[in-house]
Order: structure tokens, then sequence, then C-alpha cells
């Protein structure tokens, strides 16, 4: 996989100090609180895994997965609930963990979603934030890193389903992509 990618943009120590950051930053911010964490499958599984393991809170761990983009680099307007969660958030904190926010719709979509259902906050702590990628006004709370706007892959993210397994966030060659 290695051979497939062009530039590394955040390697493993730079992922690793930035969830030891965000993860006392949330300890700090949460003391005392006992939020759900909702992590957004599947891109957001390493991330979750590496983040929650530097806060240092009671937290219930929910995984939800919605779906936007189908596999390639092209983002579709609408965006679908695939497997909800099962418990109650009326009147909870929410941290919504996120690998990457584009173009904001998915997580307009999560919280709105969670808004709906009562929740008592509403938090975003996402690994990379493609600022210039939005099309909906929403910003994420805790960010680990700005990205450029281009597409990138690993440590969650994929191109095809492929390259969540990289442990670093890199770009791919041009002779990679098939669309
Ligand atoms: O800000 P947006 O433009 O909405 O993009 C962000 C979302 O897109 C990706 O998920 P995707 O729907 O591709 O599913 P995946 O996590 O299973 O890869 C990513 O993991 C985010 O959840
Ligand atoms: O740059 C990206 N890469 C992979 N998945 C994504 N989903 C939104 N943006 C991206």
């Amino acid at each position: 996989m290695d051979n497939d990618i062009q530039e590394v943009l955040f390697d493993q120590d730079s992922i690793h100090h930035a969830a030891v950051r965000l993860g006392k930053q949330i300890t700090k911010d949460y003391a005392g609180e006992e939020p759900v964490v909702l992590s957004v499958l599947k891109g957001a599984y390493l991330w979750t895994a590496d983040l929650l393991r530097e806060v240092d809170l009671y937290v219930k761990l929910e995984f939800i997965k919605i779906s936007s983009y189908h596999g390639g680099v092209s983002s579709t307007n609408s965006i679908s609930l695939v497997t909800d969660i099962h418990s109650d958030v009326q009147g909870r904190d929410v941290i919504i963990l996120e690998d990457i926010v584009d173009t904001g719709q998915s997580l307009l979509f999560l919280k709105k979603l969670l808004a709906e259902r009562g929740a008592k906050s509403i938090q975003v702590a996402t690994l990379l934030d493609k600022k210039e990628g939005r099309k909906v006004e929403i910003k994420a709370d805790y960010i680990g890193f700005d990205v450029r706007n281009e597409f990138v892959v690993g440590y969650g993210l994929d191109y095809k389903e492929m390259y969540r397994n990289l442990p670093y966030v890199g770009i791919l060659k041009k002779e990679v992509y098939s669309d």
C-alpha cells in the first residue's frame, strides 16, 4: 500500500500527539460528566480507539454508521442512516467522533438527528478538518489537524473501501484513481 501514496501528511507520531492533546482537553472540559461518545463508522474506527484511550472519563461508547460518499472521491448530497444506535441520548452530553469533516453534510445530518432526540449538548472531535471543502456552515469543536482541500486516505479514511488500515494519513498517487 505504501507504494500507492504520493505524500504522507500526518504520520503515526503526529496523530498520537493529536490524540493526547485532544484527549487531555476533553478530559478537562467534561470533568465530572459522563458523556456519550458517538463514533461515526467506518472512518472513525482508529481515531476512536486512539483518542478514547487518552480520555480519562466514564463514557458510554456508541457506534453509528451513515453513508455519504459511495467509495470514490466525489460526494453526493444525500446522507443516509445505515446503522443506528439503540440507546437514548435524551438529556445526555454527546461527543461525536469523526475522522474528517469535509463538506460538513454528514455532521449536519448527525447534529440534527441528535438534537431531535433531545441531546443536552453536542460537540465534535475530528482528526481532520477540511475547511475548504465545506458546503454547509458547521464547525468542529476539537480538531486534530486542518487538512488542505485534497482527497486523503489512511487511518480510517478510504478510497473505494481500501487504505483504511494505513497507520498514517496521506494522498494517493494520481495513477491509483480509477474515477
Ligand atoms: O463532511 P462530509 O463531506 O460529509 O464528509 C465526512 C464524512 O465522510 C466520510 O464518511 P463516509 O460517508 O465516506 O463513510 P465511511 O466513514 O464509512 O468511509 C467520513 O468518514 C465522514 O464521516
Ligand atoms: O478526503 C477524504 N478522504 C476519504 N474520505 C472522505 N470523506 C470526506 N472527505 C474524504
